[in-house]
């Protein structure tokens, strides 16, 4: 993963049909918010994969990555399907 020195935001992307590694983003998701360069820095979230079957609902994805935690940042997230172009300009007008 690449990082400038000071972001003003992060985009992360969870791919809503890989429930196995749903912990292991988390994981990352809490190392990245606690890099110094990125304190403070706006959090967008990407639930992608959106338009296929058995996807997990955005309510699962802010549960699992403890959204409601993040307490000194703002944050949103989209649903998103990256092949479909759905949902990604909302998030980047946001
Ligand atoms: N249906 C659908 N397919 C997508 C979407 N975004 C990416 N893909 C497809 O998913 C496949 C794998 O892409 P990614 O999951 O982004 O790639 P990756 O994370 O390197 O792959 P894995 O490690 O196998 O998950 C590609 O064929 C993409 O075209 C989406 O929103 N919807």
């Amino acid at each position: 993963m690449l990082l400038s020195k000071y972001s003003d935001y992060i985009i992360y992307v969870v791919d809503l049909r890989d429930t196995d590694r749903l912990v292991i983003a988390k994981e990352e998701f809490l190392a990245i918010l606690e890099e110094e360069e990125l304190r403070g820095a706006a959090v967008l979230i990407f639930a992608n994969k959106q338009d296929l079957l058995g996807a997990l609902d955005d309510a699962t994805v802010t549960e699992s990555l403890e959204l409601h935690k993040i307490k000194n940042q703002q944050w949103a997230i989209f649903k998103t399907s990256a092949i479909k172009g759905e949902g990604l300009l909302e998030g980047l007008d946001w």
